[in-house]
């Protein structure tokens, strides 16, 4: 089994610790290989190369820090398989839409590669005419990027890609279930030629160097992505110092079936958004709420379909659906099952941890789904990150688009209906980043914005031509002869 280094200024080094740790694969209990369990003094030399190579980066046109983006794109494509295959066996995901989340890394980083050649300011006129007045977007100097484990390669390419273009140096701390995943992405960068302290890559504990990214005073602006707590506590930290941040954080997307849709069209859709990835996206459909005159029809017709998913390891053939990316979390979703029941949740379909011979070494939970849930029960309010929903009734679209605004999140929301007047309600009324009609609620596409209203982000967004605002400062430059 290897062990993997962290990256810092251009050469893969271990800790000071000299402590490593075990990745478990969650399907097998098998050990993936091992990662270093950094201090703070790797972090502190993760920030000097930065520092240093952040003028000399920053100076080379976009096009030339473009063209190193592009080469990163071609070598992480021809290692496709076998980082996809990493990312399965570190946290669980079908090799398909592992697969699939590589080639979108691949996109992005061209999409970004792209950005370098595109404008970066705009001319202002000045009340004096004989000034010149423009603006001009800068780097902000050195940036940390702290990633969760459930996009293992496209949320840190996401956030490295456009921070990267517009000119900025990077410290990336990536989940400790996925390190692996993520160091073989920065192999890329190095392979590239990536000149030495332009990325950096420390592994360890999020209350260690995720922390320290937080409170580091090299650090200009810190991207996070992950839990809600975990976001609050960086969000004190990076004020309390005058940081820049950037939060994407949960969501408990609804999906709204109107008594006139496609009952076909959104059981595929509910199916899709729920329990891809094992419910664990931040998109994820978690609640359905259902016009209650198609109900006992959209449920017959959803508990059928339940019987095509396939549950396993990723990496097999046919597989639908992956175990929980580790233990903890399998807990989490076993103890949010529990808390329906008592609640007085109607279980109707799985529920239960799968312990038979193939599944028993790993951490599988059945595809979970609650009826006749009140919008005030915690498996209603709460994120859970699992493969578990929670049917919700209605009777009218107001009182739908009044529950599906019942919680503290604000991600992604969908309906289904094929009512016009009811579309462009709800597009109006919810409260929601990413609204979809007739469609399922995931379903990210990184040439557009992203990111959620409420509790779900830090108001800012990601990818597409949105990056910029996070990753650049405005400077307004006023010259006279
Ligand atoms: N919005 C989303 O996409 C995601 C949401 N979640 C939600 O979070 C729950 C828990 O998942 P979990 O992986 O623990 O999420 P966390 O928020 O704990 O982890 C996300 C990242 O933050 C790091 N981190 C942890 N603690 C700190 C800290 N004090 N300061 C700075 N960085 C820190 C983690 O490091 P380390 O890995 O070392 O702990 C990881 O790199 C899930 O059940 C789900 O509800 C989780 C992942 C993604
Ligand atoms: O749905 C997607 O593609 C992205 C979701 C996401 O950002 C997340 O789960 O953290």
């Amino acid at each position: 089994m290897k062990t993997y280094s962290n990256y810092i200024a251009g050469k893969w080094s271990p800790s000071a610790s000299g402590k490593t740790k075990e990745i478990i694969n969650p399907a097998t209990q098998e050990v993936v290989g091992s990662a270093q369990v950094s201090t703070t003094e790797d972090l502190d030399a993760a920030v000097n190369a930065a520092t240093e190579a952040r003028f000399s980066w920053a100076k080379l046109s976009g096009a030339a820090r473009g063209d190193y983006l592009y080469k990163v794109a071609n070598l992480i494509e021809a290692r496709l398989d076998e980082i996809a295959q990493t990312m399965t066996e570190e946290m669980g995901k079908t090799f398909p839409e592992a697969k699939g989340e590589t080639a979108r890394g691949v996109a992005i980083l061209r999409y970004y590669a792209g950005e370098g050649l595109r404008k970066i300011g705009d001319v202002i006129p000045s009340t004096d005419n004989e000034a010149f007045m423009f603006t001009k977007r800068v780097p902000l100097g050195v940036v940390g990027i702290i990633t969760p484990w459930n996009f293992p390669v496209a949320i840190p390419i996401w956030k490295m890609a456009p921070a990267l273009i517009y000119g900025n140096t990077i410290i990336i701390k990536p989940a400790s279930e996925t390190a692996i995943t993520a160091a073989k992405v920065i192999e890329c960068f190095h392979e590239a030629g990536i000149p030495e302290g332009v990325v950096n890559m420390v592994t360890g504990p999020g209350s260690v160097i995720g922390n320290g990214i937080v409170n580091h005073p090299g650090i200009t602006g810190i991207s996070f992505t992950g839990s809600d707590t975990v976001g609050r506590e960086i969000a004190k930290g990076a004020v309390a110092r005058g940081a820049k941040f950037q939060l994407e954080m949960g969501g408990k997307n609804p999906v709204i079936i109107a008594a006139d849709a496609d009952l076909d069209k959104a059981v595929e859709g509910t199916i899709s958004g729920a329990f891809r990835s094992t419910g664990q996206k931040c998109t994820a459909t978690s609640r359905v709420l259902v016009h209650s005159s198609i109900k006992d029809a959209f449920t017959d017709k959803l508990l059928s379909a339940m019987e095509d998913i396939k549950i396993g390891n990723g990496m097999e053939d046919g597989v639908w659906m992956g175990p929980c990316s580790s233990e903890a979390q399998m807990e989490t979703v076993l103890s949010y099952i529990e808390k329906g029941k008592e609640e007085g949740a109607k279980l109707i379909h799985g529920g239960n941890r799968l312990t038979d011979s193939e599944y028993g070494k790993g951490f599988f939970v059945e595809p979970t789904i609650f009826d006749d849930v009140d919008s005030k029960m915690q498996i209603a309010q709460e994120e859970i990150f699992g493969p578990v929903i929670a049917l919700i009734p209605f009777d009218d679209i107001e009182e739908a688009f009044n529950l599906a605004n019942d919680t503290p999140f604000g991600l992604s929301a969908s309906i289904y209906t094929e009512n016009i007047g009811a579309m462009l309600q709800f597009i109006d009324q919810v409260d929601a980043g990413l609204v979809r009609i007739n469609a399922e609620t995931a379903g990210v596409e990184l040439q557009a914005p992203f990111g959620g209203m409420k509790q779900s982000s830090s108001h800012s967004r990601e990818q597409g031509e949105a990056a910029i605002e996070f990753y650049t400062s405005i400077k307004t430059v006023f010259v006279k002869g």
